[in-house]
């Protein structure tokens, strides 16, 4: 087996909880670690990785304790939040360095093996100072792999890529998943895991917000009361428009443009368009006003 267990986990340092009485299980599959910076994401995965006791509670990987348990390692990869790669080296000597460090009986094969699966092979010869944001990020993969563990945590492995890195990782996530590992991702970015199809966990404070299914959760946040602010070429006309519509539950003048609350963000914005169309209004800018990311999270707290 290769699920991760958190039971009734805290984690303090000082006075700062950073985790708190999480329990959780994460099976084979694809699985995000949702929550804004600073809700306690890497230290969850470093409990999970055993780089940190919990304070209290128990962590186990594979019904094993993850603390002070090193033969553990042998089955779980970790790739850490920082980019830190030696430039100088090129994939192929990075990833077969790593083989070497867990003392593979054959480093060659597993660096090749791993190289493949993340897609280096082509360019495992050239110096990692010459790749891309997101080649350098799939080699640290490679190196976290080379064993082939059955679990692999990754912190923020999206960060800094452009969309379309960001498809790439998340195509190979899901393929190395579909293969029967258990990946666990890290991301404060509700966006960045748009392609995602597995399940989520969302902490917010330390405190695990929501757990389930991606698109289930993300409908729990966009489908929730929003705030916007409309400019457009006659914004008197648009707020008496938008008075009379059922999924608007407040209208005001503003200097800067009409602000409206909106009971449910898909319902608004899919009218506002038409409605403009409609009254042959020209929309200039809509912009929300409440969009911070802690806002977002917190709200699934809420519910
Ligand atoms: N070594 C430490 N000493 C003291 N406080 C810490 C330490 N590591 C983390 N914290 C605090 O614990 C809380 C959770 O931090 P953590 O890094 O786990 O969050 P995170 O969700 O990974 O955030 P980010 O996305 O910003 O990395 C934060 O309040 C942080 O300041």
């Amino acid at each position: 087996m290769s699920s991760i267990e958190l039971n009734g986990v805290s984690r303090w340092y000082g006075n700062v909880v950073a985790v708190n009485d999480v329990t959780l299980t994460i099976g084979p599959g694809l699985t995000g670690l949702l929550g804004p910076n600073g809700a306690g994401k890497t230290t969850v995965l470093h409990l999970m990785a055993g780089l940190l006791a919990p304070s209290q509670g128990e962590v186990t990987v594979g019904d094993e304790p993850a603390w002070r348990n090193p033969d553990m390692y042998r089955n779980l990869g970790l790739v850490t939040e920082r980019e830190s790669v030696p430039g100088f080296l090129t994939a192929w000597e990075f990833v077969l360095a790593s083989a070497k460090l867990h003392k593979l009986p054959n480093p060659e094969e597993a660096a090749r093996a791993a190289l493949s699966i993340v897609e280096l092979v082509d360019a495992q010869d050239r110096r990692i100072s010459t790749y891309s944001k997101g080649m350098r990020q799939r080699s640290r993969v490679a190196a976290a792999l080379v064993h082939d563990p059955k679990v692999l945590l990754l912190d923020e492995p999206f960060n800094g890529m452009d969309p379309r890195q960001r498809l790439h990782m998340m195509t190979l996530l899901n393929k190395m998943a579909d293969e029967g590992r258990t990946i666990l991702f890290s991301s404060h970015i509700l966006e960045e895991v748009e392609q995602l199809s597995g399940t989520v966990q969302v902490i917010v404070a330390g405190r695990l917000a929501a757990s389930g299914d991606y698109r289930h959760i993300r409908r729990l946040m966009t489908n929730r009361p929003h705030q916007f602010t409309i400019s457009s070429s006659d914004d008197r006309l648009l707020a008496t428009v938008l008075m009379g519509q059922d999924s608007v539950s407040g209208v005001s003048l503003e200097p800067t443009g009409v602000l409206v609350q909106a009971n449910d963000y898909g319902t608004f914005t899919r009218a506002i368009a038409k409605l403009a169309r409609e009254h042959k209004i020209r929309l200039t800018q809509i912009l929300p006003s409440d969009e911070s990311l802690e806002k977002v999270f917190s709200y699934l707290v809420a519910t």
